[in-house]
């Protein structure tokens, strides 16, 4: 399949910050692709630089295999950003019908109005008396004018109530389900977990994983088998094993911590080491998510 993003060594760097620091990845047609990470992480940056909206410092960005500008980029894609800045003293109606305007094969009215949850009386509002969900809304509507095969999603739902979330995500799978490739950011894990069929974690302006939910979980959460030995076991024998992050020893309890706790467990079988009451913890997602939070502002 061909893929419809490629980023190569992106870097963006503000004065004194590297916002975005060598990032490389490419995306398939018809994934959904959360771009996670916590506050600052670099996410909307890249995002900005793969719509070509941001000057990268160095390495590339392409659509489609094009330049992000082209317009026949711009015709098969639609965006919705974080500040959703909607033309003033016009008819939400009017604002739409002129977004429709610009693309080939836009996207039916109602249609819009029902994908983006809009009602009509959003529709005769003016712009500049929307509220801020409304305003979502409309930004959501915007994004979708063109019927676009790729959609990128700032932050889509910061702002938005929980009623508004829902219709915003069951759409998102339902244009995912007609094969259309969806990126969005988010700094909230669960979002990612259930709407993503790929998470692309970033942490500090770099990605840090990138995998389906069940690998990144399983990489997030830290595992460890403990155990109280009966005889003296030299920690050496878990510390060179390759899934194996850390040993130590607290009170009379040894701790492994270890992506793979069944690899520990053979090797406690095989190696017929005296221990006694086993215990397997499985660490906790948000737990190890917010503790990359804190390693960033700690920085
Ligand atoms: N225009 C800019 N000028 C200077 N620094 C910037 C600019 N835009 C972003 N930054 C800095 O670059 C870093 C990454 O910001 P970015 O907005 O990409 O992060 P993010 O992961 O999208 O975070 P958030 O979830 O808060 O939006 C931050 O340290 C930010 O302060």
């Amino acid at each position: 399949m061909d893929s419809v993003v490629e980023i190569k060594q992106l870097t963006k760097v503000f004065k004194n910050t590297k916002a975005v620091d060598g990032v490389s990845f490419s995306i398939k047609q018809g994934e959904v692709v959360a771009i996670l990470g916590p506050n600052g992480a670099g996410k909307t940056t890249t995002m900005l630089m793969m719509l070509g909206l941001l000057n990268p410092t160095a390495g590339v960005a392409r659509l489609f295999n094009e330049d992000a500008k082209a317009i026949s980029v711009r015709e098969r894609i639609g965006v919705m950003l974080q500040e959703v800045s909607v033309m003033d003293a016009m008819k939400v109606k009017e604002l739409i019908k002129l977004f429709q305007s610009y693309y080939p094969n836009p996207l039916e009215m109602e249609k819009l109005v029902r994908l983006s949850g809009l009602s009509e009386q959003d529709l005769n509002k003016r712009t500049e008396k929307l509220s801020g969900g409304q305003k979502r809304r409309v930004g959501f509507a915007l994004a979708l004018a063109g019927n676009p095969e790729l959609l990128f999603f700032d932050e889509p739902t910061v702002g938005m109530d929980i009623s508004a979330r829902k219709v915003f995500w069951e759409t998102v799978r339902e244009l995912s389900e007609q094969g259309k490739t969806i990126i969005f950011t988010t700094h909230y894990l669960q979002e990612a977990d259930d709407i993503a069929s790929r998470i692309i974690l970033f942490n500090e302006g770099s990605i840090v994983a990138d995998g389906n939910p069940a690998d990144i979980k399983k990489k997030l959460s830290k595992q460890s088998v403990s155990f109280i030995a009966k005889n003296d076991i030299n920690k050496e024998l878990f510390v060179q094993l390759p899934f194996v992050s850390d040993v130590f020893q607290k009170n009379d309890r040894m701790y492994i911590v270890t992506d793979d706790t069944d690899s520990i467990l053979a090797t406690i079988f095989k190696g017929n080491l005296q221990v006694q009451d086993i215990q397997i913890e499985k660490g906790r997602l948000e737990e190890a998510f917010e503790q990359l939070t804190v390693d960033r502002e700690a920085v």
